[in-house]
Order: structure tokens, then C-alpha cells, then sequence
């Protein structure tokens, strides 16, 4: 790779840098040429250029991108650390923690845990869309003051709290922000747009003593909603006075397509080519049959392009406008309409629910123990409790007090020599339950997960059936994966997975960290939100259709713009149609109803 004039500009210049361009730009290649620069010249032999960003997928690809780099010795390679803002506020709050006052030992409260253990104070109020702003308010200050208490009390600490508790740290200690500096003297701010201000404080305290390169998209910022500002680069402009290099329009990523000016003609709403080079927008008949097949045979045709292309490790995203998009895509390539062959696809769907369901799977491996039935009752309460994350729906909060109330009855039945009550939810799952745990273990981890999962999903017992389904969504356990290595390990050492919850448990906490996941290949199928910060050879955009009854549109969900309807269109939209449609390399396909396409890709008059 050649870099071009403006990213020979970012290696010359010294101090601060705030580097800004569009999609594929060449940002983030060059910041790392340039933090290699760094480590090659300034740094001491324990030192190291800290690489930050927020998602685990771009940290993938940055990783696979500094080793694939040629022009880097490997002991350069070393100097060079890429992590979450998670992740690296974790190790500092490990590390000095106690000096805010919170206990020595740590651990994180994961988002599931977290919405279990907010769920009691989150069902005293009604639902959000019923709530009062003043009561929202009321309702977020309750559970902050929980959160707080959680770590406090109990050293249990939810990744909400992680930036404000570093940011005290830092501002509240010099010689930790200069230790920090020692240890990192240069930090790359990746996206740095979408910093919210909790974040934003920590960067200030970090910049006091190193040196901050900042690579920016202001018009990529898709997180307004978790309180990034759109003067965010201002902020940055005023507090460091960085030399600013723009790298606007260059796309290096779809070289040679209009997939960029596409993504650009989107964020005006006007329209200069009749026809954009790499885009094509197919329209489909409003039913699910059409819309699917459509979706389908378009998927078939980009795997063939890119089987022939002859590329190894090729990559197709189907993005989708919702979470239930996701899922309904999922499982209908699972299972295509009328006999067309099922497509292999990792579908990324939201895993709140599939981690809980995980412990109740990882429960039933392990051997009994004395309060066995109780541990299994309170998994299930937890699953419903949790499963909806940080917006659990009532129907799933009644049912954890459902099936709770169901056990205390049962247990004070058996309590007092009586029989538990005949028409007892709990007779189907205890008896499902059973049957899964007397399954004989073979001692491979993957076999004998995938029993206990079969057994629930075929027994009577409709909530283990859901949970079953949902558990069918965990990848965890393929070969090589930690979790399936631990398994084994407690296998061989014990005779049984004696350890199982404890393991799935850590599994999912390391899973959040990790930084060895390799970027997707394949099909994958996911929500539009996520693939920022992600690259594809293809993308096929898809989205929902609307509901006519009598020539009427009388639903009109799952859409790119909300019910498509033009007044609800903004910027935000925009941008987030924008950053899926440049995540193409070669090419992006947007498919949508004919009876009423998509409003951003109808010119504003
Ligand atoms: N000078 C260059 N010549 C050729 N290819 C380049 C050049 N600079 C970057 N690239 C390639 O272009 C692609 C996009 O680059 P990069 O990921 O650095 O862009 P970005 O600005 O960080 O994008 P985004 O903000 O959309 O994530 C990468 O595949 C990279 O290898």
C-alpha cells in the first residue's frame, strides 16, 4: 500500500492529531503506521502505544491489519497494545480501584447480571412509554444508586460505571494519569466521535501527559442516543490544540465503485447519478414469501460472485434494521420457503438471553448438589428476569414471579408431607429437567451440551423450550473456543464438569474482552447498528415491508426510517444508513418494498 499525500502528513507531524475523513478513508491504517512510528522512535523498552475503540470487532480487524503489516518487525508489533475502552478501563479499575473506596476484589457485573440484579427496582415503575419525564428520571437515579451500591457493597461492577469510576480516578490522582502516561505515552482514540462524556473526561485526564491521536467521522456518529455530542471534536480542538489533518472524501475501501458517493448522496438526500457503480436496490412484492425469497436468492448470488472470485475468508453481511430482523432472517435461512437450500450464516443477535439460558444448560451438566432444585429454579427466575437486558418486558417479569411463587408452593406442599399441587406450572419442567440430567455425559463437551439442549427443546415444558432455542444462538463451544477447553479440562480432571456454571460464567466475561476474534467471514447476518467499524466484501441491506390491508398501509415495521415515514427522517438515520452502505467493499445491495421503497433513496424535492 501506497499511503497517499495526507497520510504521509499524519506521519510527519508531532503533538496531538485529530485526523477526520469519511468511510474508508485510510484512518485507521495509517494511525497504525503511525503508532509504529511512535513505538519504533519514542518509546522506552516497557512502553507501549495504546490503540482504544469501542467495538471488539474493530479491535479484530485492527489486530488482523497490524499483523498483516509488513512494514512492521514483529518486535515493534509488540509495542503496540489494541483494547477496548472496556477492557482498559477494567485494568485500571482492578488495579487502583480501592482508592475510591470500592472493596480490593472486583468482578464485573455482566449487562445479563446486571439486568437481573436491577430487575427489582426497575419493576416498582411502569413501563417507559408510560412514565412521566420526571419519573424516568426517577427511575434512572434509582438505578444508578443500585449500580453504585452493587459495586460498593458487593465489588460487583457493571461496564456503566467503569468510565465515571476511571474518571474520578484519573482526575483525582496525578500519579496515576503519569504512571498511565509512563505506560502509554501515545494513545489512538479510534471513533473518536461517538465519545460520550464520561469517556471524554477520561481522555482529558490521559491527555494531560501523552499524546492523543484522534481519528474521527463526525458525520459516522450513529450513538447520540448513549450521549455522544456533536461538538465532541470541538472539545477536543479547544482542550488540545491538535494539528488536524482531513482526509474527506478519499475511499480506499470500494476503490473503484461509487459505494462512498452513494453513502454521501444518502446524507444530502440528492442524488447526482442516475446510476452508482457497486449499488444495486432491488424492490420486492410486500408479503413474507416474496420479500424472503428475494433476500435469498440475492444472498445465493453474492456467495457464488464471491466463491468464483477465487478470495479465501470472503465476507457477505445481511444487515437489518432491527433485532427481530436478525432473528427472523436467521431462522429462515435456516429453513429457506418452499425447499430452496438452507445458508450456513452467523447471525448476531443480542445475547442476553442465550447467556442465561447457557447457565441453566451449564447447571444441568453439573453433578447434583444439595440445593440443586433451588439453584435450577432461581436460573430459570434469572433468565426471565434478564433476558430483555437493560428493558425487560413485563410479561417476563411476571413470569419469574410466576414460576417463583409456583416453587414456593410446591416446596410448601412438600414441606408439610402433601402431594405439590396437580396443576402445578412446574410438573413439566421438573420433569424435563430430569430427563436432561440423567442423560449419561460422554465427556465431549460439544456432544453433551448439545443432549441437554435437544432434551429440553423436544420436552413439554414450553419455557425450557424457549430457552433451548435461544441457546441455540451460543457459538461458544466450537472447537478451539476457551469455553470448550476449560470444559474438557474439568472433565478430565474430575470425572464430570464439575465446575460448569463457574466456567460458562467466565467464559462469557472473557468472550467480552477478548481480542483474538477474528473478524466475520461468510455470511453473516446482523442488525445495521452493529456493523460499524466493520468491513464486507458484500452487503445486502434488507429490511421490512408494510402491512396493507384495503390498499391501506396499516403496519409498517422494522423499516430503515421509522414506519418509512419522511418526517420521522434525521440526520442520525442518515448516517446510519450511510455507515451500513459503506461497509461494502465491492458491493451493496439494498433490498426493499416496491409498494413503498425505503424515503432515503427517494430524492427530497
Ligand atoms: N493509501 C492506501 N492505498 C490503498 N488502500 C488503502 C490505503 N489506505 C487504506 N487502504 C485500505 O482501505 C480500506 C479502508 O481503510 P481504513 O479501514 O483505514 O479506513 P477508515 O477511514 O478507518 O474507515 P472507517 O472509518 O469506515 O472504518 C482498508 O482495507 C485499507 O487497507
Amino acid at each position: 500500500m501506497e499511503p497517499t499525500e495526507k497520510q504521509h502528513e499524519v506521519i510527519s507531524s508531532d503533538g496531538h492529531l485529530l485526523v477526520t475523513g469519511g468511510p474508508g478513508s485510510g484512518k485507521t491504517t495509517i494511525s497504525i503506521l503511525k503508532a509504529a512510528q511512535i513505538a519504533d522512535y519514542n518509546l522506552r523498552p516497557q512502553q507501549k502505544v495504546l490503540f482504544l475503540s469501542f467495538a471488539r470487532a474493530t479491535i479484530a480487524r485492527v489486530i488482523e491489519a497490524i499483523e498483516e503489516e509488513k512494514s512492521i518487525s514483529d518486535n515493534i508489533k509488540r509495542h503496540i497494545e489494541v483494547e477496548t475502552y472496556h477492557s482498559f478501563f477494567w485494568r485500571i479499575l482492578k488495579a487502583h480501584g480501592y482508592l475510591l473506596g470500592l472493596p480490593r476484589k472486583l468482578d464485573i457485573l455482566t449487562p445479563p447480571e446486571e439486568a437481573i440484579a436491577l430487575s427489582s427496582t426497575r419493576s416498582q415503575f411502569e413501563p417507559d412509554s408510560k412514565l412521566s419525564d420526571e419519573k424516568k428520571k426517577e427511575k434512572k437515579d434509582a438505578e444508578n444508586a443500585e449500580r453504585c451500591r452493587l459495586a460498593a457493597d458487593e465489588g460487583r461492577v457493571c461496564f456503566d460505571l467503569f468510565a465515571p469510576f476511571v474518571s474520578s480516578l484519573l482526575h483525582s490522582s496525578q500519579r496515576l494519569r503519569q504512571l498511565l502516561a509512563t505506560m502509554h505515552p501515545a494513545v489512538v482514540l479510534d471513533e473518536f466521535q461517538d465519545t460520550n462524556a464520561e469517556q471524554w473526561n477520561v481522555v482529558q485526564a490521559l491527555g494531560r501527559y501523552s499524546r492523543l491521536i484522534a481519528l474521527a467521522d463526525p458525520e459516522q456518529r450513529i450513538f447520540d442516543f448513549i450521549g455522544a455530542d456533536p461538538d465532541r471534536l470541538d472539545h477536543f480542538r479547544k482542550a488540545f490544540t491538535p494539528t488536524e489533518i482531513d482526509f474527506s472524501d478519499t475511499n480506499h475501501r470500494s476503490a473503484g465503485t461509487d459505494i462512498a458517493k452513494f453513502g454521501n448522496a444518502i446524507l444530502k438526500g440528492t442524488f447526482d447519478q442516475e446510476n452508482y457503480e457497486g449499488i444495486e436496490v432491488k424492490y420486492f412484492d410486500s408479503n413474507p414469501n416474496q420479500a424472503f425469497t428475494t433476500l435469498i436468492t440475492s444472498t445465493y448470488a453474492a456467495r457464488k460472485r464471491l466463491a468464483k472470485s477465487g478470495k479465501q475468508d470472503w465476507s457477505l453481511a445481511i444487515l437489518v434494521p432491527t433485532k427481530k430482523m436478525t432473528r427472523l432472517v436467521s431462522d429462515k435461512f435456516r429453513a429457506p420457503p418452499a425447499g430452496m437450500p438452507a445458508i450456513n450464516h452467523t447471525a448476531m443477535i443480542e445475547m442476553a438471553a442465550a447467556i442465561l439460558g447457557s447457565g441453566i444448560i451449564a447447571h444441568i451438566l453439573q453433578p447434583d448438589s444439595a440445593s440443586r432444585l433451588d439453584t435450577f429454579i432461581s436460573l430459570m427466575c434469572s433468565y426471565y428476569q434478564g433476558k430483555g437486558g437493560d428493558k425487560p418486558t413485563k410479561t417476563a417479569l411476571d413470569e419469574a414471579a410466576r414460576i417463583r411463587k409456583a416453587y414456593d408452593k410446591w416446596c410448601s406442599a412438600i414441606n408439610s408431607g402433601k402431594k405439590p399441587p396437580g396443576k402445578s406450572i412446574l410438573h413439566a419442567t421438573f420433569e424435563v429437567y430430569d430427563t436432561a440430567c440423567a442423560k449419561l455425559r460422554t465427556g465431549e463437551p460439544n456432544q453433551d451440551w448439545q443432549t441437554v439442549r435437544a432434551v429440553l427443546e423436544n420436552g413439554k415444558c414450553k419455557r425450557l423450550t424457549e430457552i433451548a432455542k435461544e441457546v441455540r444462538n451460543i457459538r461458544l463451544l466450537e472447537r478451539g473456543t476457551q469455553l470448550r477447553e476449560d470444559l474438557t479440562q474439568d472433565w478430565r480432571d474430575n470425572g464430570s464438569y464439575a465446575n460448569a456454571s463457574l466456567i460458562v460464567q467466565q467464559a462469557f466475561v472473557q468472550e467480552h474482552f477478548a481480542s483474538s476474534a477474528k473478524p466475520e467471514t461468510g455470511v453473516v447476518v446482523m442488525n445495521m447498528h452493529k456493523a460499524k467499524g466493520k468491513q464486507f466484501d458484500e452487503v445486502i441491506i434488507f429490511e421490512g415491508w408494510p402491512n396493507i390491508s384495503r390498499l391501506k398501509i396499516v403496519a409498517n415495521l422494522d423499516r430503515i426510517v421509522r414506519f418509512n415515514d419522511r418526517t420521522k427522517v434525521d440526520a442520525s438515520c442518515r448516517q446510519n444508513f450511510r455507515v451500513s452502505i459503506t461497509r461494502g467493499r465491492q458491493r451493496t445491495t439494498i433490498l426493499t418494498p416496491e409498494v413503498d421503497p425505503c424515503v432515503l433513496l427517494i430524492p427530497e424535492q
